[in-house]
């Protein structure tokens, strides 16, 4: 099922299923699509985060670098600072934003853009003011360019919103650190160590993709150690995650993949014919599966694909209830399958 373009029928299949297996809160992200797509599955899904369904949305463009598009549309990728780009924002805004409530009741939760981009300070200024958090990455930022963006957040933050907060503040976190951007490199270090200085700092969260395939397990696990309360594990998954093999789309763009074969490297979403990965290959639940097989302490890997993350929302939408799984202590891993028991928001003990 793929949010941009499922009729939403088919987005409360997907919802339910997700619940099924233990997922309490669903943030829909959004690739880069042509504007009046975009705009369109904006106003199509904002109505299912107001009812409580969805938890946000997440913009996944369309202010990227050129250079790092991935699996988004480089067709439609847009400069941050024409006149169009910038009514296309305001539009935007206007169609997350219900008619009754604040800055906490806007439907959009972040926004992925680059941050080198010329422009990219507007792009910062107009989400910080509508309650939306602006998360770097699809960027080909140098450390310099990565860390004077973090710098002029500094003068954006709302209340509640922004840099420097106590543990529970709602901060922006990288998009997919490490996956569409440049790696480390000794004399261009690029934006990862500088993500990860600012994370130590408590001025910003990054996610990872902890499908064993996008980033390497020892280095997942090298970033849940030198920064615990900043990750967020996400799925980035896509209509072919978990899926059986054939063709997917990811809004404009087609991705395929083979199945489970038995060989999990091809089992990544990829573009169509071509080796570019293009979403994640497990939903959040096989994530914390793959965490927990790694050795990755209970206590490091739960956070991080539950209650970090939630920290990225609007405190409204965070009490998401408590899920118990079939865990095995000895072993340290969960059995595959729904969790044991699900626990509603509100209930005693959550
Ligand atoms: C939805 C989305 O955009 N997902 C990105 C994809 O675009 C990118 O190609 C891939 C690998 O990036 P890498 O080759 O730089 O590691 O990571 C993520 O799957």
């Amino acid at each position: 099922m793929d949010f941009a373009t499922a009729p939403v029928h088919h987005v409360r299949d997907a919802l339910r299923e997700l619940f099924r297996r233990g997922v309490t809160r669903v943030v829909a992200s959004l690739p880069t699509l042509p504007a009046p797509d975009l705009l369109a599955a904006v106003r199509r899904l904002a109505p299912l985060v107001w009812e409580g369904s969805l938890a946000g949305l997440h913009l996944e463009g369309p202010f990227l670098s050129r250079h790092r598009c991935g699996a988004q549309s480089a067709e439609d990728v847009l400069e941050p600072g024409s006149d169009r780009s910038r009514r296309l924002l305001e539009s935007l805004v206007q169609a997350g934003r219900p008619d009754h409530g604040g800055p906490d009741a806007q439907a959009i939760v972040a926004m992925t853009y680059a941050p080198e981009l010329e422009g990219a300070e507007w792009v910062e200024r107009a989400l910080f003011a509508a309650g939306i958090l602006p998360s770097p990455g699809h960027t080909d930022a140098t450390e310099a360019e990565f860390s004077t963006a973090l710098q002029r957040w500094t003068g954006m933050q709302t209340p509640g919103l922004g840099l420097g907060g106590t543990g529970r503040h709602r901060l922006p976190a990288v998009t997919h650190l490490f996956n569409a951007m440049p790696g480390f490199h000794h004399r261009a270090p690029g934006p990862v160590p500088a993500a990860l200085r600012a994370a130590a700092r408590g001025d910003l969260r990054v996610e990872l993709v902890a499908d064993g395939l996008h980033v390497d397990p020892d280095v997942i696990q090298d970033v849940l150690r030198l920064v615990p309360g900043a990750v967020c594990v996400v799925s980035d998954a896509s209509a072919a995650t978990d899926a059986p093999a054939g063709t997917y789309t990811l809004g404009a763009v087609a991705i395929e993949t083979t199945g489970n074969t038995g060989n999990q490297n091809s089992r990544a979403p990829r573009l169509a014919g071509q080796p570019t990965l293009a979403s994640g290959a497990v939903s959040l639940d096989g994530a914390l599966r793959h965490l927990l097989a790694w050795g990755v302490p209970l206590e490091l890997a739960v956070p991080a694909v539950s209650t970090t993350p939630a920290l990225t929302l609007p405190s409204t939408r965070r009490a998401s209830g408590w899920v118990e799984w079939d865990w095995d202590a000895e072993n340290g891993t969960i059995a595959p399958g729904p969790p044991a028991v699900v626990v509603p928001p509100g209930a005693p003990g959550t």
